[in-house]
Order: C-alpha cells, then structure tokens, then sequence
C-alpha cells in the first residue's frame, strides 16, 4: 500500500494523477538547514526525513511504500522556505523580481528495506514586479505556506517569463520522476486511466 507523508493538497491532487490508490499520513519534521549544507543536500534529507517519519508513523508496517518531498526556492545560493509572515512574503518576491532561481524539488520512496529518491532542479525567471504587484499579491494570502512565497499554479503564473524544468515539481511533486520511482517499487501508475479522462 502506498502512502504519502505530506499535508500539501497540492502534492495530494499531483500524486492522485498517477492514478494509485494511497494514503496519507500526516508527519511533522524540523525544516532547518544545516551549517555548510547544500540546497540539493538539505531538501533531499527533508524529504527522506518526510518519508521516514511516515513509514515509523505506521509502524514500520512491511507492506508500506511511503513517498516524502520536499520542494525549497534558491536565489543565490540562499534557500527561501515558506515565508514567516507577510513581511517575509514581500521580501522574498522583492528578491525574486526579474532575477532567475532555482525550485528544487525532492522526492524519497521508502519501503521494507529499501528506499529510492529523485531531485529535480527547475530554472524560474521573474518579470520584474513593481512594489504594488507584490504588495497586491501579497494581500491575496496565495504566498502562505508556498516556498519562495509564491505559487506558479495560481497568480504567480504572470510574474513567470521563463520555465525551464518541471511544472509539477516547482508545485511540489515532480510527476514524471515521481511515476519512475514507483514502477522501481513495483508499482505502475495508471495515469491514463478512462476514467481520468477530462476534456
Ligand atoms: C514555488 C512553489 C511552491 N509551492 C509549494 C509546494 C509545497 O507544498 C510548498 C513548499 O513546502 P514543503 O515544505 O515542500 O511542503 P509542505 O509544507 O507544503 O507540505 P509537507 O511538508 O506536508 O509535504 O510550496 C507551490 O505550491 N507552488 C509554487 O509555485
């Protein structure tokens, strides 16, 4: 049986596409980069550490297949997580305005003795955004809860001039990855099913 060890809907509704049933669990683990670590590093760990949590979470129950992820926004070298608060939500889309960053998005399956992970680096670029833009999004609550304080799946699709990389892993959950993994767990998504289908 598959699981997901997240509380993000929006990695809910990207794994329902694969078209396996699953579970969802949720776990809560520490997001705090280490000293010296790098981006690919730190969101790869956390989304072991996702999936780890998960699979202790059933009791380490034999049967189990739990998916992690992780999904972080880097300008610079420098991570940006999920904003504090509004403040923190303006200063990251002020950062982010006509430059290029990296969302890294990762993914770990974790099952009876064995464990398989992806990461996927995807280049965004950013128009630049006058102060009351940001401001005007920032009011709309859309940057709560998303790395880099935005979401490409909502407003923020009209700051993006440039994507070179993964949609659905910048939203959180690299499909095409993520389908790869889980054939190598055994386990054959059925994306395409009939009755999937929608015009
Ligand atoms: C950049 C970007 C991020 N995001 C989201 C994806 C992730 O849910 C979130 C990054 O936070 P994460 O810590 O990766 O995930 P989460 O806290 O939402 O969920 P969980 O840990 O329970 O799995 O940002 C978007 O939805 N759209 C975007 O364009």
């Amino acid at each position: 049986m598959l699981y997901l060890a997240s509380q993000s809907p929006r990695r809910r509704d990207l794994l329902a596409r694969l078209g396996l049933p699953f579970g969802q669990i949720d776990v809560d683990v520490p997001e705090v980069l280490g000293a010296g670590e790098s981006a690919a590093d730190y969101v790869l760990r956390v989304a072991a550490d996702k999936a780890r949590a998960g699979l202790q979470a059933l009791g380490e129950s034999a049967d189990a297949v739990v998916l992690g992820a992780d999904t972080e926004v880097v300008l610079d070298d420098v991570v940006f997580g999920k904003p504090r608060d509004d403040a923190d939500a303006f200063r990251m889309l002020q950062a982010l305005s006509g430059r290029t960053h990296q969302v890294i998005s990762a993914v770990v399956l974790v099952g009876a003795g064995q464990q398989a992970q992806a990461t996927v680096a995807t280049e965004v670029t950013f128009d630049v955004l006058d102060t009351d833009t940001i401001a005007a999004y920032v009011a709309s609550g859309e940057p709560h809860g998303k790395a880099g304080a935005y979401a490409i799946q909502g407003g923020a699709e009209l700051f993006v001039t440039r994507m070179a990389g993964s949609h659905s892993g910048v939203i959180g959950l690299p499909l095409q990855q993520t389908a790869a993994l889980l054939r190598s767990f055994g386990l054959q998504p059925q994306p395409f099913a009939p009755h999937d289908h929608k015009a």
